[in-house]
């Protein structure tokens, strides 16, 4: 561990599928700068040779860049010091069964290292090591079961000798969870449910929400009946670990199904921050952001660490963009709430949530009956409900800068009508029970923005527009320059400190990747996948002539296929010799 934290502190590599414990996905390396970047070129591009949608971003360890693709999960490790010679690649063979299983298109995001291995958690759920010499399996884990709905699409998380990883399915009525393979062996150390008793969350006496002891078996309390054994709160997303601490951090997604008639009641812990001991999975605290979801709004999105000052006192913070629309700062060694504010104004469905820590609704948001999809009922329409399920932001990370202090969000610029129907469940296929269309603000043909956040008061401080969702995770670097992808297959540097266009490539697909930058040689390079799919993507991604195809119509997407076409492409950057 202090091994992996030491390498994740040398800035020519990309170890961690974050960039650092912290997600912060910071790099020191200022080579490239806000001064020189409009004058970034291709180094040299890679073809993955696969379709659909790219997610994530190569590791670089050294002379070596390991690169992932979305099913059938291919990893390639090149050699940088070699013309990038493929070294060794890795081809499971997995069932194409599993496709129609996953959600939102067949993404994967990303690789973990450790203990010389490479780790990959494949679309079948399987958790494979590779050794990171040869590309030999070293030993496999079957974390989940796609014909019970369960696929594999996050990234694993290397902690210590564990490695954590979650698990998708919210659509299917899973009850997810978090888990913690022994890196030497697979062998299960721990598993902590979203939703469940007591034991199988892993929660115990000590267990918080807001400062308060949460109470025996709080989850089943908030569910009726049998319930939360198809429950979802999906564990999707990235995970981050203060070693300090000695805390892990993830969120749970959307309760299962999507429509809130059939399960009265918060619905504990699904839409939840977790904060776990990585050693034996015990929930230190748990924060649930919106209780019985009505919308689809995941709460699985990175939980980036900070260290500032907050009213003159140093804090250490976790900030947490969730597709609810509000940007939230907690106090991540107990949980407090700090900050809770909308990071795009067009946020409807709620007013906010309630500072008072007197009052009885301390911490949850107020709903406004008019976005309430449960009030409304099955079978109606409710319209015009901002964000929309893509939320504000999904899969697509934010970056931190600590030279800024902010945080640069993708987002989507989204809203949504919604309408719940009544579904009955069949394991292994899709508990969904709402039909949704999605569309821009009224008045607005944009779905993006790229915004640049204060943390510490919950504000926007710019915002550039952009046509698409901007679904690609961002990178800051030390250089004062941003970077990220948009749809239409750009890959965008801006001023960190004021947004402003220094430089754009069109790539040969629609970015959905996340940004990295690696220095080989003496010299710095940018690198993105580009290949366009994910949930914003999918209908193009899935090479359908009907744009709404998909779990959700996203209507305002059709206009994407003028701009790019599908294949993944790795595009690597660097400043021409002088
Ligand atoms: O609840 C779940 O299990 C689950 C899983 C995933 C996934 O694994 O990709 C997504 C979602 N939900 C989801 O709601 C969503 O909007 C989404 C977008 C994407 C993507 O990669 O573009 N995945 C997912
Ligand atoms: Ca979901």
């Amino acid at each position: 561990n202090d091994e992996l934290i030491k390498m994740s502190q040398n800035p020519k590599d990309w170890v961690m599928p974050t960039g650092d414990y912290a997600n912060t996905r910071y790099s020191k390396l200022n080579q490239i700068n806000a001064q020189n970047v409009g004058k970034l070129q291709v180094a040299w591009t890679f073809s993955t040779g696969v379709l659909r949608g790219h997610e994530g971003g190569p590791l670089i360890i050294g002379n070596i860049m390991y690169v992932h693709t979305p099913f059938p999960n291919k990893v390639y490790a090149l050699d940088l010091s070699q013309e990038n010679k493929i070294v060794w690649r890795y081809e499971p063979k997995q069932d194409p069964n599993v496709i129609p299983v996953m959600c939102c298109d067949t993404v994967n995001r990303g690789l973990s290292y450790g203990d010389g291995k490479i780790f990959l958690h494949q679309a079948d759920t399987t958790l494979v090591a590779l050794d990171a010499k040869t590309g030999q399996v070293a030993w496999s884990a079957k974390n989940g079961d796609p014909s019970k709905g369960e696929t594999g699409t996050s990234a694993p998380m290397v902690i210590k000798d564990k490695v954590l990883v979650g698990i998708s399915g919210g659509e299917f009525g899973v009850q997810a969870h978090m888990t913690a393979y022994d890196i030497k062996t697979g062998k299960e150390v721990w598993r902590g449910y979203s939703e469940g008793p007591d034991n199988q969350l892993l929660v115990d006496d000590k267990t918080t929400a807001l400062g308060k002891p949460i109470g025996k078996d709080s989850s089943l309390k908030t569910w009726q009946g049998d319930q939360w054994k198809i429950g979802g709160g999906a564990t999707w997303g990235w995970i981050s670990y203060d070693p300090e601490l000695n805390l892990v951090y993830y969120g749970s997604g959307n309760p299962s199904t999507w429509n809130p008639k059939q399960r009265p009641g918060d619905n504990k812990w699904s839409m939840t921050i977790w904060a776990r001991n990585p050693d034996t999975g015990v929930a230190k605290w748990v924060y649930q952001m919106t209780p019985h979801d009505e919308w689809d709004y995941d709460g699985v999105n990175e939980m980036i660490l900070s260290d500032q000052q907050i009213n003159g006192q140093p804090r250490k913070l976790l900030t947490h963009f969730d597709r609810n629309g509000l940007g939230y700062t907690l106090d991540r060694t107990n949980g407090e709430l700090l900050v809770a504010e909308k990071y795009d104004p067009k946020v409807n469905w709620t007013s906010g949530v309630d500072m008072d820590k007197n009052s009885p609704t301390y911490g949850r948001p107020k709903v406004l009956d008019a976005a309430s999809t449960d009030k409304a009922g099955e079978d109606h329409n409710v319209k015009g409900i901002c964000p929309a399920a893509l939320g504000t932001k999904d899969e697509q990370p934010a970056a931190y800068s600590p030279d800024t202090q902010l945080f640069y969000v993708p987002t989507n610029h989204v809203c949504m009508d919604y309408e719940p129907f009544k579904v009955s469940y069949t394991a292994g296929q899709p508990y969904v029970g709402a039909t949704l269309s999605m569309y821009p603000p009224q008045g607005e043909s944009h779905m993006g923005n790229f915004i640049a956040w204060d943390g510490k008061t919950g504000k926007i401080v710019w915002s550039n527009k952009e046509q698409f969702s901007v679904w690609s995770g961002a990178l800051a670097t030390a250089g004062g320059v941003v970077f990220y992808g948009t749809l239409e297959g750009y890959l965008k540097a801006v001023d960190a400190k004021t947004g402003k266009e220094l430089y754009k490539f069109k790539t040969p697909s629609g970015i959905i990747g996340n940004v990295t930058t690696y220095e080989n040689g003496g010299k710095q390079y940018v690198a993105v996948l580009s290949g366009v799919g994910g949930w914003a993507g999918i209908g193009l991604a899935a090479g359908l002539t009907d744009p709404t195809a998909g779990l959700g119509a996203v209507g305002g997407y059709a206009a994407l296929s003028n701009y790019t076409a599908l294949g993944g492409t790795l595009t690597v950057f660097s400043l021409p010799a002088n």
